[in-house]
């Protein structure tokens, strides 16, 4: 397909998911289904082109003046592509498979710099109703924290210290991509791979090093959310919501294989890849407590744990750069939904640290809603936790593992808040509690 061609494709998958309210993947199989000429250079190029529209959605549609699938190309092209218009011109001609000439008014608003003086939600590419809660925790910095969340985020990759040393994951990674990774400051454990729109992502699940067990698919974010909940070898942790099991790989490495993690979910079909993980990273020290009908699996761990792990459910705000649709798929009633989530996954938490141990609370969201608040909310519910200082979280961190944090990690009330902006990461929130009495 011509360029111009795949653009009008783009522009019916866009309008698509626009008035069928469709995700997009499932728009992008159905273009794909319907238009079986398509080779997957084409349907790749055509994805992405998709996946940046909904990045700069309301941005590129304010440049080009209107709110449909070619007014977003348009601006798309005009304002984050920097195509000139006699540029889009050429795109945009009428030609056969072509999307239809510019029209006068299109060129009048293009070059009228609409988006200077745009509300924020527009220049920082997100829904409106999401306004006052991003205000909220962002204040005046919100159009430049929302604008580095549109961008696209690189692939990063954990070292598993179990299986190898960074410096022979990244040189065996280096053989089998043909690419260095970078090694970003924040983590002596962290490789990154940049990528950008148009460029293929390595396959690294059939690399060697990931075969082996060497590295694993984690954003940085999420890395540092584990290493900051503090598990030590010797230590008896609960994983309360384990998922698929990121942060219990993350939590058995920072314990070397020392003591035991006990890795639950309350949704088994979530828990079931864990099993996979544990033996390809080497981990010895998890026990996999599965949910079961009409039976408490955790009763026996109240009380005794020096770490409980709360990867809450939350509406994943802080994962948008990696998931541009679901910025415009979230509704208010799903934050309100997660909050009450949050607020029975908190207290159940509470019944598992031992006194003296500690309950770390995470989320993938930048929202005070779900972040700040729940910690403040569980707090006076249980007034035998307090807050272990985010500073003292931070600097337990730089003792550690000899990496810097600087301002990377933003200090709150009672927890730390990473964002692409600051820290180059997924947008995470992490609170430390202790447990007094
Ligand atoms: C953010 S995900 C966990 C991701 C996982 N920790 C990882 O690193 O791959 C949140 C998980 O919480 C689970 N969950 C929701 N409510 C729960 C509850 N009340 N108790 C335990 N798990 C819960 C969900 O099933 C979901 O898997």
């Amino acid at each position: 397909m011509i360029p111009a061609a795949r653009i009008s494709a783009a522009i019916e998958v866009l309008d698509d998911i626009a008035t069928r309210r469709r995700p997009a993947p499932d728009a992008l199989k159905d273009w794909g289904l319907a238009h079986r000429f398509a080779g997957s250079k084409d349907r790749r190029a055509i994805g992405d082109l998709v996946f940046d529209a909904l990045r700069h959605k309301n941005s590129s549609a304010a440049v080009a003046g209107g709110d449909d699938g070619r007014s977003v190309m348009i601006g798309l092209f005009f304002h984050h592509r920097g195509l000139d218009i006699a540029g889009l011109e050429k795109l945009f001609s009428g030609d056969r498979f072509a999307p239809e000439p510019l029209t006068d008014d299109e060129r009048a608003t293009l070059a009228s710099d609409a988006l200077s003086s745009a509300p924020d939600y527009i220049r920082g590419d997100y829904p409106e109703w999401i306004s006052p809660n991003l205000a909220r925790v962002f204040g005046d910095n919100v159009v430049a924290e929302m604008q580095a969340l549109a961008n696209p985020a690189p692939l990063d990759l954990r070292v598993n210290t179990l299986k190898a040393e960074a410096d022979h994951a990244a040189s065996e990674l280096t053989a089998a991509i043909g690419r260095a990774p970078e090694r970003p400051a924040l983590s002596t454990l962290c490789l990154r791979l940049p990528l950008e729109p148009g460029t293929a992502e390595p396959h690294i699940a059939s690399t060697e090093p990931f075969l082996k067990g060497q590295i694993e698919i984690q954003d940085l974010g999420s890395q540092l959310a584990a290493e900051f909940a503090g598990a030590r070898p010797g230590m008896q942790v609960l994983d309360l919501c384990a998922g698929g099991g990121g942060k219990t790989l993350s939590l058995a490495a920072a314990m070397q294989n020392h003591g035991q993690i006990f890795a639950h979910d309350s949704d088994r079909r979530r828990l079931a890849p864990i099993h996979d993980r544990l033996t390809r990273a080497g981990v010895r020290n998890v026990q996999v407590r599965t949910p079961r009908p009409n039976s408490d699996v955790l009763d026996d761990l109240e009380n005794r744990m020096d770490l409980v792990l709360v990867d809450a459910p939350c509406t994943g705000t802080g994962t948008w750069r990696r998931n541009p649709d679901a910025k415009w798929r979230i509704r208010p009633g799903s934050l309100a939904e997660r909050n009450k989530d949050q607020a029975i996954v908190l207290a159940s938490a509470g019944r598992y640290v031992k006194v003296g141990g500690r309950l770390a609370y995470i989320t993938c969201s930048v929202l005070d809603e779900e972040n700040t608040d729940q910690i403040d909310a569980f707090l006076a519910a249980n007034p035998g936790f307090s807050v272990v200082p985010p500073q003292a979280v931070v600097e337990a961190y730089e003792q550690e593992s000899m990496n810097i944090l600087g301002p990377a990690v933003r200090l709150m009330s009672n927890g730390l808040l990473m964002t692409p902006l600051n820290s180059g990461t997924d947008g995470f929130f992490v609170s430390v509690l202790t447990r007094n009495s």
